[in-house]
């Protein structure tokens, strides 16, 4: 069905020297001219502003291309055809004088324009005014911007109102780059592909979820921005309840953008509000310490480099979020996240509720309830824990837990699962919103997430300390055993 969808762009990249566009962009553009998808007529405009030519920007392409690209799947034909698409231009964001360039590049081209705002959010509404008053816009313009969408819910309603004083809701694309990875997606197939889960996904049968996003780096030389954001800002808002959406929703009518994001702005609404009484035993924050991470010594948060001293910026939040719904009433969802934690790993682990009534060994009660572990990333894949009987004459009827088992990269063999904005680029380029989050779903995101602030900072604002290479404050353990569960730690 793809091959019917006339994915003919050119693709304006602001912020074409950054971070984000050489450590994602590109390898993205890279992987998906490998494969063939960017078809012939697809050009790239990279934009900054930096006072260099075309070549000297292909040069530098292409040495940090051999450098992010895995060299099993390096090929100099892919970079030539890739970088012999790309036109630099040096331009001032803020200066609608520049703008002139853009439409020369154009030149009448018939394909779709998609600007990619690889630039600070206070940019995107001065990129979006300039393009309008360069008459570089029609009515087929997709705009992609990056996350965060603001600081707060008035924060990102300022973006939100500048982006729509240009562009409509159908023409944005905010990413949130999860949705793109591979096995999020495979949430969405696994719970409504299978009537098995789907009957399955609901108080009835379900006593709680966890999910985890650990990462083993610290702040990345990222200070600056990181500092006034937090982890809360800069995971929890995004990524973690989106995964938090994609397992809580209803089924979708379709999977039309539309249906989804509909559904999952439910689930942010009925997300009950962590209120000033709430805040001992549903909230953790940490900051870590000196440590150690995958065996190397590393500083603790306050001694990164440019840090001040006194910041009580969290690097690790630890959750109980609970859904006001039929659903889910009753069901915790704990969630976590942190930097500088052991290992980087994500996942969800939905733990199933035992038999109603248990006949076997006493002793073994505790292992009669089943779990679904999903792991998003690395090894990404799934198993489900179940119960068999132990094999062997003088084994009786003694239960043993066992996997069923589905790793991704041996039963679809493939040298490359697809990066997240890889998938991202190319849904846009095929113009389908569907891993992209709707100006709703933001708003509503921060409105949760800022009232848990708000009430953090008059409650106690200090994070409590936890060494790097470990799993966050022993409080973060407390938050999960009061209710007599653990965190899942067979990673
Ligand atoms: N880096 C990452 O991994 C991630 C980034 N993001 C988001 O992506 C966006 C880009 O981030 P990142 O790439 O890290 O940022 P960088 O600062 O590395 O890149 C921004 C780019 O914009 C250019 N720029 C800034 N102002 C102007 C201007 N007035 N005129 C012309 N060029 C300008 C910069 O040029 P110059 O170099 O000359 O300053 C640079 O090329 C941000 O919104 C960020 O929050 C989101 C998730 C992850
Ligand atoms: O958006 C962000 O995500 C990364 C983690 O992404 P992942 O794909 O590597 O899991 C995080 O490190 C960064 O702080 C945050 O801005």
């Amino acid at each position: 069905m793809d091959n019917q969808i006339d994915t003919r762009s050119d693709l304006m990249i602001f912020g074409a020297l950054g971070d984000l566009a050489s450590r994602k962009l590109f390898p993205a553009l890279y992987q998906l001219e490998r494969s063939g998808l960017l078809v012939r007529e697809s050009r790239v405009l990279a934009l900054a502003r930096r006072d260099i030519q075309t070549e000297e920007a292909r040069s530098l392409l292409m040495d940090q291309l051999r450098e992010r690209v895995p060299e099993a799947q390096l090929d100099n034909d892919v970079l030539d055809r890739l970088v012999s698409r790309v036109q630099y231009h040096r331009l001032d964001f803020a200066d609608l004088n520049q703008y002139r360039i853009l439409n020369e590049w154009r030149d009448g081209s018939d394909n779709s324009l998609i600007v990619y705002m690889a630039t600070p959010p206070s940019l995107y509404g001065v990129i979006a005014r300039n393009l309008r008053d360069a008459s570089c816009c029609t009515r087929k313009t997709r705009v992609v911007v990056e996350k965060p969408i603001g600081h707060d819910l008035e924060t990102s309603r300022v973006i939100n109102d500048q982006l729509a004083e240009v562009y409509r809701e159908d023409q944005i694309f905010r990413i949130d780059h999860y949705l793109g990875k591979e096995t999020v997606q495979n949430l969405i197939a696994l719970r409504f592909a299978n009537n098995f889960f789907a009957s399955q996904w609901d108080q009835n049968h379900i006593s709680h979820v966890e999910i985890t996003v650990a990462e083993s780096v610290g702040i990345e030389g990222r200070w600056g921005y990181f500092d006034k954001a937090g982890q809360i800002r800069d995971m929890i808002q995004n990524h973690l309840l989106q995964l938090l959406c994609l397992i809580a929703m209803d089924p979708p009518a379709d999977l039309s953008a539309d249906s989804i994001r509909d559904e999952k702005v439910k689930v942010l609404k009925a997300l009950k509000p962590i209120t000033p009484d709430m805040m001992e035993t549903y909230l953790v924050r940490g900051q870590y310490t000196a440590g150690s991470s995958l065996g190397q010594s590393v500083p603790g948060y306050l001694d990164e480099e440019g840090a001040d001293r006194n910041s009580v910026t969290e690097t690790f939040v630890a959750l109980k979020v609970e859904i006001e719904n039929w659903r889910w009433a009753g069901v915790p969802f704990y969630i976590r996240t942190g930097k500088r934690l052991p290992e980087k790993l994500s996942q969800i682990i939905i733990h199933f509720k035992p038999a109603p009534h248990y006949i076997f060994d006493p002793d073994q009660k505790h292992l009669a309830n089943n779990k679904l572990i999903i792991r998003l990333q690395p090894d990404e894949g799934m198993t489900l824990q179940i119960l068999t009987k132990d094999q062997g004459l003088d084994k009786g009827m003694r239960l043993r837990r066992g996997p069923l088992e589905l790793t991704f990269s041996e039963a679809f063999a493939s040298d490359h699962i697809p990066d997240a904005y890889e998938r991202l680029l190319w849904e846009v380029m095929k113009g389908s919103q569907y891993l992209f989050v709707r100006r709703d779903e933001v708003e509503h995101a921060w409105r949760w997430v800022d009232r848990l602030i708000s009430n953090w900072s008059d409650h106690n604002p200090y994070p409590k300390r936890y060494a790097a290479g470990t799993w966050g404050p022993v409080a973060s353990i407390a938050l999960i055993t009061r209710d007599g569960r653990s965190w899942y730690e067979d990673a």
